[in-house]
């Protein structure tokens, strides 16, 4: 259903820079037909009878009981066809992770009917934990990761779908592209595709959903894979996506394979592909050259805490990262990361910083306000829609979320007591700013009730009323 001019009224609550929340007990946001916030009222302004003009018509969504608007999250990398194994990695590391676990799941996605059920799944379970926008890796088959970027584009999820390229024989012999040709072409034919599904507006750079050139990593791409897909990214300006220095044993192997790079970021430099549109997921060993280089091309980095430290990779240092200038969002990195949740991303980041400042001191602490931004603004600007998304400004679209928390009643007869839905208790007594404290650190998705994006309701609990 065409989104209609609405008014969402209660609490909201956004990221005015790295380190400020904006917290609004009472507010009024008017958000008009094409999903564009025109107004943003704080305080009584705007009630039923104070509309402004234009809006008198206008539907109102109203916060009910405890809870508040956010901005939707931004997913800025995971791989859509490893959902099926999130929670399975054993004791193992990356390169062994790879090869047992998930090559031999991606490659079974040369069937469309699986990869139907797996994307399904896995696009509904994340619009259900507030992520408005995400950067999927799919597999190396071009129909399923059509499928992917068509089904993103239906259900109203922003997103950046790549169709995986891998030709060199670090991959097995059964998932691996039968040359630098096929991968350059299968490429292009998904790059196309997508941008088919809204011409008009991948034109004007406005599509909801965009490809986005994915070589998986230095090591299961040839030089000449990368230099053409380098190549790829100029002739048609899509983004790219891929892995960089996660795990050491992935920088050996890097070093003994491109000896003729001074780095892991040089491998991608000398192809072309480090840009101001590139992103790069993970980032836990760079060295200070290579973070220089990142931040003179501009491109960015996602954060992926729980596929870090599951996978063992490391603690990546990420006030470094912030303090010499690169943009940083959070990646859910399914399925070296055990959850779909931005959220639960959240906690993890936070969590990894204080491992970090046991080393390093209290400084690499990252604070709630932090890590929301990051999980908001700075995945906005990941993408480059930083004008866009990740805040509440007019002019930019609604992409949120509605949260509830839930109350505590007092006076609960014994025997008749009841938990309240979703994990969070709220007592009364909090302060706006320690609700959502208590929302970072124990809200799921059962507190996302519904998620908006382009003013388009893409996900509703069954709780949830207007
Ligand atoms: O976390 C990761 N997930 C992957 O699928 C992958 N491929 C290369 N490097 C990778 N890292
Ligand atoms: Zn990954």
């Amino acid at each position: 259903m065409a989104p209609s001019k609405t008014i969402y009224t209660g609490p909201f609550v956004h990221s005015r820079s790295l380190k400020e929340l904006e917290i609004v007990e009472k507010g009024a946001i008017g958000v008009d037909e094409a999903g564009v916030i025109r107004f943003i009222e704080r305080g009584d302004e705007v009630g039923e009878e104070k509309r402004p003009e234009g809006w008198e018509d206008a539907e109102t969504v109203a916060v009910k009981g405890e809870g508040f608007f956010f901005p939707g999250f931004v997913d800025t990398h995971t791989h859509a066809p490893q959902h099926p194994n999130t929670g399975l990695f054993g004791k193992t590391t990356l390169l062994d992770w790879l090869q047992t676990y998930t090559f031999p799941l991606e490659s079974s996605l040369s069937s469309l009917s699986r990869a139907q059920h797996i994307y399904t799944n896995f696009v509904l379970r994340t619009l259900s934990h507030g992520t408005t926008t995400c950067c999927y890796y799919g597999t190396i088959h071009v129909p399923a990761t059509n499928f992917l970027a068509k089904l993103c584009h239906e259900r109203g999820q922003r997103a950046y779908v790549g169709r995986v390229c891998m030709n060199s024989d670090l991959s097995p012999e059964y998932y691996r592209d039968a040359g630098v040709d096929q991968a350059v072409k299968d490429s292009r034919e998904s790059i196309e595709y997508i941008r088919s599904l809204d011409p008009e507006g991948s034109k004007k750079g406005e599509a909801i959903v965009n490809p986005i050139i994915t070589p998986r990593f230095a090591p299961s791409c040839t030089s000449d894979c990368m230099a053409q897909l380098g190549a790829l990214h100029r002739e048609t300006g899509a983004h790219i996506q891929t892995h960089i220095s996660e795990n050491k044993g992935e920088i050996e192997l890097v070093k003994e394979l491109f000896p003729d790079s001074t780095s892991y970021a040089n491998v991608y430099d000398q192809a072309g592909l480090l840009t101001e549109k590139t992103i790069l997921a993970h980032a836990v060993h760079l060295t200070e050259e290579e973070k220089a280089l990142i931040k003179e091309r501009g491109s960015k980095i996602s954060h992926c805490p729980a596929s870090n430290t599951a996978l063992t990779s490391g603690c990546a240092p990420v006030r470094e990262l912030l303090e010499s200038g690169i943009i940083v969002g959070l990646g859910t990195d399914i399925s070296g990361g055990f959850s779909p949740s931005i959220l639960e991303e959240c906690r993890q980041a936070i969590w990894v910083s204080r491992f970090r400042a046991m080393n390093d001191g209290d400084d690499a602490k990252l604070s709630t306000e932090e890590v929301l931004y990051l999980a908001t603004r700075g995945g906005a600007a990941v993408v480059g829609l930083e004008d866009h998304i990740g805040g509440f400004e007019v002019g930019m679209d609604w992409d949120a979320q509605m949260v509830r928390l839930g109350v505590v009643h007092g006076g609960q007869k014994e025997g008749e007591e009841k938990l309240v839905e979703g994990p969070v208790d709220v007592f009364g007594w909090e302060s706006a700013a320690e609700k959502v404290e208590k929302w970072v650190y124990s809200g799921d998705d059962r507190n996302t009730v519904a998620v908006w994006v382009k003013g388009r309701l893409v996900h509703r609990k069954d709780s949830y009323e207007a």
